[in-house]
C-alpha cells in the first residue's frame, strides 16, 4: 500500500468519520453507561488489544478529537470526589474529580491507554492524549494512583466506555506511597536522595526528579540541599525541563564547591532555551574562573557561533546540509530575524514587515523550527506509521506529521512554561482559551488551543528544498503536483506572522528544520512580507473563492481580485486553453509549435490587465515549455523570445538584453518567483551563447540563474555543484 497516496488515507479517514460511533455517542449523551462487561472481561479485552498492537504494529493509527473543551482550572481542593458510577456518557463532569488506580500496563496507540479502577472496584479504560512516551513509561505503572480532574466519559469506538484526557494538567500523578507501601516512608533527605541517584543511574529521570524533590522536602542541611538541587537540575536537564533546572541552579551558584558544575549546567539550559547571549555570558565567566575546564571552552565557542548567526544572519549553509541528517533533521543553529518585525496589518491581523530597505535575494529570516515533526519516507511502506486525526468539532481530517505537532507542543510547553506566551500569542482564530495559566502548581496548556495554533500556523515542508529541486530537475517530482501528504511539518514562530499573498514578495525554503525566507523583490523599509500559503492558479473561479477557507480569509491580492473581476466564463476558458496546451505539448505526433503559439495568443487575450500589475499564472508555464522546445530544436531567437515572455507574464520588467545591441540585461522590476525560473534564465543564457551575443549578456543571465537559485533554494553556496557557469 502506498502510504503517501493521500486518496487512500482520505478515504480511510472519511470512512471513520461516518462510523456509527459518532451517532451512538450523540444518542447516548448524558446517559449512565450500561454495564455490559464484567471487570475480568474488560481487562482481558484490553490485554488482548495490547498484545495485538505489540504483535502487528498498525501502519495507520486513527483517533477522534472531540469538540473542544477547556482544561480544568479549579484547584483540586475545590473539586468533589466522584465514582465511575456517577459518570454520564459524553459529559464533562465539571467540579468533580475521580481517584484512580492503574491496574494494567499501558498500550500506546495515538494516546496512552490503560485500565484503571476506582475506589468501588469498578474498572474503566483511561485514554491519555498528548502524553510523552517517557512519562508513560516511567510513571504509568500498575499500582500507580492518579487523579483525573473534571473527568470526561466517552463511548469508545470498540463499544467500551473510557475516560478521555486531552489536557496534561487535568491528570495528577499521586505519590503511590500516600496510600500504599508505607514501609517506603522516610523523613531522611539522604534516603530519598540515594533513591533518586539510583533512578538517575537507571535513566529513570522523571522518577529521580520525584525523589530529589521529596528529599528537598525533608529539611536537608544547607550543604545537602545544594547537592540535591544540583542532582535535581541534572535530572531536569535530561527531561528537557530547562526552566525548572535554571530555577534550582540559580540558588546554588554561590556554592564554591559546585559553582563550575552549576554554571556549566546553567549554560546548557540557556543554550537549549536558545538564550545564546546569556549562555555566552555564563560561559565567559566560567572560562575565566575555571581556565582548565575544556568542555566549557568547547561549549563557549559553539555558543559564540550561534550568537553570531543570530546577530549577523551569516550561516555556513554547507554545514547546515552536513548536519541535516534524514533521521535527525533538527539542526543546532540559531534564528536570524534581523531585518523584520511584527506589526499590525489591518484586516489581516498582524504581519511581518521589513525594518530596512532590502534587495531581491536578501535573507529576511533563517529560522529554527520551534516544533518539528517528520516521517522517514525512505523506510519501507510496512514500517511507516501514519496517524489520522478526525476532528469532530471542526469536521476536519489531519494526517501525516502535522498530527504529532500538538503533542510535541503540549510537552515542550509543559516542561518549559517560559515559552508559553510566545506560542499562545500565535494566531488562533476565534478560539477563546481559558485565562488561568496555573493550577495546583502546574501550568495549564490548552490542548485545543494548541490544535488551533497548529492548524493555522504549521507549514508542511520538504526536508531539503535543494534535494527536491534536484529531484524535480531529474523529472522525479513536479513541485506543483506534490502530494499533499508531505513528509515534515513544523511551526516557526516568526514566520507564523507572515500573511499570504498569491502575488508574494518572498520565498521560503528548507534545510532540515531551518526555514529560510528570502526577499524576491526589492522592497523599501516598512513593506509587509508575504509568501504563498498554498499554490494555486488563476483559472478556477470557485477555487479562488474557497482556497483559503481553512485559514478563514479570502485573498485580495491583485491576481485573485482580477479573477473575480474577469468572471467565471473567461476564467474557465483559460482552463480549457491550458488543457489544450498540455495536450499539444504531449502530442505523440510531434510538437506543433505554430498551434501552441496560437493557443498562447488566445490565452493571453483572456487577460485584460498588464502583466506588470496582474501576473498571468496560466500563461508562463507554457511559455517556458515552448522556450525549451525552441532550445532543443536549435532556434535560439524564438527560445529567447519565449523565455523573456515567461518573465514578463510573471510581472518582471527587463531592461536591455537585446543580442544585437548587447546592452546589459537587467531586471528593472521583479515579478513572481518559481523554481522553474532557474531554468528560464538558463535558456536565456544558452540562447545568447548560440546567438553569439555579447558575452556580457550570457554572464548577466547566469548571474540571475544564481540569484534565482538562492531565492528558491535558500543559499547559493551549492549552486556551482549543480550549475557550472
Ligand atoms: C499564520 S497566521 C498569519 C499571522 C496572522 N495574521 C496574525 O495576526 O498572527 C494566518 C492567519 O492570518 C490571516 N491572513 C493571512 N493571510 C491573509 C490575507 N492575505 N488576507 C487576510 N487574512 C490573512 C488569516 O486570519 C490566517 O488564518
Amino acid at each position: 500500500m502506498d502510504f503517501f497516496n493521500s486518496e487512500t488515507l482520505i478515504q480511510h479517514g472519511s470512512r471513520l468519520m461516518d462510523q456509527k460511533q459518532l451517532q451512538n455517542c450523540k444518542a447516548q449523551k448524558g446517559q449512565r453507561p450500561e454495564k455490559k462487561k464484567s471487570r475480568d472481561d474488560v481487562i482481558m479485552q484490553f490485554c488482548y488489544q495490547r498484545m495485538m498492537n505489540i504483535a502487528n504494529k498498525p501502519n495507520i493509527r486513527s483517533a477522534f478529537i472531540p469538540p473542544a473543551y477547556p482544561p480544568c482550572i479549579t484547584p483540586l481542593q475545590d473539586l468533589k470526589k466522584v465514582m465511575f458510577s456517577d459518570l454520564l456518557i459524553e459529559t464533562h463532569h465539571r467540579g468533580s474529580y475521580v481517584l484512580l488506580k492503574q491496574i494494567t500496563p499501558t498500550n500506546t496507540m495515538t494516546g496512552v491507554t490503560t485500565i484503571v479502577e476506582d475506589q468501588e472496584g469498578d474498572v474503566m479504560y483511561l485514554q491519555l492524549f498528548n502524553q510523552d512516551e517517557r512519562t508513560a513509561e516511567e510513571l504509568l505503572q500498575i499500582g500507580v494512583l492518579l487523579i483525573v480532574k473534571e473527568p470526561y466519559l466517552q463511548l469508545m469506538s470498540d463499544g467500551n466506555h473510557g475516560l478521555r484526557v486531552d489536557h496534561l494538567s487535568d491528570v495528577l500523578y499521586l505519590d503511590a506511597d500516600d496510600e500504599q507501601g508505607q514501609e517506603e516512608k522516610s523523613n531522611s533527605a539522604l534516603f530519598w536522595k540515594e533513591k533518586g541517584d539510583e533512578l538517575f543511574r537507571e535513566g529513570k529521570y522523571i522518577r529521580a526528579i520525584e525523589y530529589y524533590t521529596k528529599s528537598l522536602n525533608c529539611d536537608p542541611t544547607d550543604d545537602d540541599a545544594r547537592a540535591i538541587k544540583m542532582d535535581l537540575a541534572l535530572a531536569l536537564m535530561k527531561t528537557e525541563e530547562y526552566d525548572y533546572a535554571l530555577r534550582h541552579l540559580d540558588t546554588i551558584l554561590k556554592d564554591t564547591a559546585l559553582e563550575d558544575k552549576a554554571l556549566f549546567c546553567k549554560s546548557q539550559a540557556l543554550y537549549n532555551l536558545r538564550r545564546y547571549e546569556e549562555c555566552c555570558e555564563v560561559l565567559k565567566h566560567l572560562c575565566l574562573q575555571y581556565p582548565d575546564n575544556k568542555e566549557a571552552k568547547v561549549e563557549f565557542s559553539r555558543a559564540i557561533q550561534r550568537l553570531a548567526e543570530q546577530k549577523t544572519g551569516k550561516y555556513k549553509f554547507r554545514e547546515l546540509y552536513n548536519d541535516a541528517d534524514r533521521l535527525r533533521p533538527q539542526l543546532d543553529h540559531a534564528t536570524y530575524s534581523g531585518l523584520v518585525e511584527v506589526r499590525p496589518s489591518g484586516s489581516r491581523g498582524r504581519g511581518l514587515f521589513t525594518t530596512k530597505e532590502v534587495k531581491a535575494g536578501d535573507l529576511l529570516l533563517c529560522e529554527k523550527a520551534f516544533l518539528f515533526s517528520f516521517i522517514d519516507a525512505d523506510k519501507p511502506d510496512g514500517d511507516i506509521e501514519v496517524t489520522i486525526l478526525l476532528n469532530e468539532g471542526t469536521n476536519t481530517i489531519t494526517m501525516g506529521p502535522q498530527t504529532g505537532l500538538i503533542r510535541l507542543a503540549m510537552q515542550k510547553l509543559h516542561r518549559n512554561p517560559s515559552l508559553i506566551p510566545t506560542v499562545t500569542d500565535l494566531y488562533h482564530g476565534s478560539y477563546e482559551p481559558v485565562s488561568v495559566t496555573e493550577v495546583d502548581g502546574t501550568h495549564v496548556v490548552d490542548a485545543f488551543l494548541m490544535g488551533r495554533i497548529a492548524a493555522l500556523n504549521a507549514f508542511s515542508c520538504p526536508l531539503s528544498s535543494r534535494d527536491d529541486h534536484v529531484k524535480s530537475m531529474r523529472g522525479k517530482i513536479t513541485p506543483i503536483d506534490r502530494d499533499p501528504i508531505v513528509l515534515s511539518s513544523g511551526i516557526w514562530l516568526k514566520a507564523s506572522y507572515i500573511n499570504h499573498s498569491c502575488d508574494s514578495n518572498s520565498r521560503r525554503s528548507f534545510i532540515g528544520d531551518m526555514m529560510i525566507v528570502r526577499a524576491t523583490r526589492d522592497m523599501p523599509a516598512g513593506t509587509e512580507i508575504t509568501f504563498s500559503y498554498k499554490p494555486g492558479g488563476d483559472d478556477d473561479y470557485n477555487e479562488c473563492e474557497k482556497r483559503f477557507n481553512h485559514w478563514g480569509f479570502r485573498c485580495e491580492c491583485a491576481i485573485c481580485q482580477d479573477v473575480r473581476a474577469t468572471g467565471e466564463s473567461i476564467v474557465s476558458k483559460r482552463k480549457t486553453l491550458q488543457a489544450t496546451l498540455q495536450r499539444l505539448f504531449k502530442s505523440r505526433s510531434g510538437i506543433d509549435t505554430a498551434r501552441i503559439e496560437s493557443a498562447l495568443e488566445k490565452l493571453e487575450k483572456t487577460y485584460s490587465q498588464p502583466a506588470s500589475r496582474v501576473p498571468r499564472l496560466s500563461l508562463w508555464g507554457s511559455e517556458l515549455s515552448l522556450a525549451k522546445v525552441y532550445i532543443d530544436r536549435g532556434q535560439p531567437q524564438k527560445a529567447l523570445k519565449y523565455a523573456l515572455k515567461t518573465l514578463e507574464s510573471l510581472g518582471y520588467a527587463i531592461e536591455g538584453g537585446d543580442p544585437r545591441t548587447g546592452v546589459p540585461l537587467k531586471i528593472r522590476r521583479w515579478g513572481l518567483m518559481f523554481d522553474s525560473l532557474i531554468e528560464c534564465w538558463i535558456y536565456l543564457s544558452v540562447a545568447y551563447t548560440r546567438l553569439r551575443a555579447h558575452p556580457r549578456l550570457v554572464a548577466d543571465a547566469m548571474q540571475y540563474v544564481r540569484l534565482t537559485y538562492e531565492m528558491c533554494i535558500g543559499e547559493s553556496e551549492t549552486f556551482d555543484e549543480l550549475y557550472h557557469p
